[in-house]
């Protein structure tokens, strides 16, 4: 059984070894650091400020995908579809993953729906689940311009966005070595994360 410890803003930040062998970040293999969760979370916030605590590269899906397509996201996503737009996903997490350098990656909140992403994250990297819960999600996303390149976002209706949300939880929990409870400053995120992600790269 896989095991991922709550931890969370003011928390003793644990984080608990989920396959029991101490080996959880080899050096070879779970190299990388995946923020996952949902829009607004809080990944490429975070992201950011972790990778300097950590001095590692960042890299943000979504930005990185936008740089390649050179287009926006709602623009690959009216060209393509949602489902182009997972294809690229899916290829650039297959491209990071085989990165020799140990990254901080910001995912995008839907890289978990396809099965081989989750199995790429697993495999090369510690997954942290940014855990916020809906309403301050759709309290910051409506309050911050959260729709102005997440087509997702504009398409739905809070209830259809809370039933994507139920959806997707299960699956960010799935994947996550770490939940951590998102709910005080990025800063705080960043230096709480860090600590416990130092513990792990050094054991
Ligand atoms: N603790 C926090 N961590 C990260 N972002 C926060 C936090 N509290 C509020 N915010 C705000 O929430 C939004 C998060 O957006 P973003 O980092 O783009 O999320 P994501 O990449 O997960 O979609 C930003 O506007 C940020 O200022
Ligand atoms: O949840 C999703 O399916 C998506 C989340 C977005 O990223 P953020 O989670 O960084 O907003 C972006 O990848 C795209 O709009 C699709
Ligand atoms: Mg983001």
């Amino acid at each position: 059984m896989r095991d991922a410890s709550p931890v969370g803003s003011g928390g003793d930040a644990r984080a608990s070894d989920r396959q029991g062998d101490g080996n959880r970040a080899d050096a070879r293999g779970r190299r990388h650091v995946y923020l996952v969760g949902f829009m607004g979370a809080g990944k490429s916030t975070v992201g950011r400020l972790l990778a300097r605590e950590l001095g590692r590269r960042w890299v943000d899906m979504d930005t990185e995908i936008v740089r390649e397509a050179r287009r926006s996201i709602a623009a690959i996503f009216a060209a393509e579809g949602e489902e182009g737009f997972r294809r690229r996903e899916a290829e650039l997490l297959a491209r990071l993953a085989e990165e020799e350098t140990p990254l901080v990656v910001s995912t995008g909140g839907g890289v978990v729906l396809r099965p081989e992403n989750r199995e790429r994250l697993r495999a090369s990297g510690i997954v942290v689940y940014l855990e916020v819960p809906f309403s301050n999600l759709w309290k910051r996303l409506s309050e911050s311009g959260g729709h102005s390149d997440r087509p997702l976002f504009s398409l739905d209706d809070e209830a259809s966005l809370r039933e994507r949300f139920r959806t997707r939880e299960a699956l960010y929990r799935e994947v996550a070595d770490l939940v951590y409870a998102n709910l005080d400053t990025p800063e705080r995120a960043a230096a709480d994360l860090a600590r416990t992600l130092k513990g792990f790269f050094c054991r």
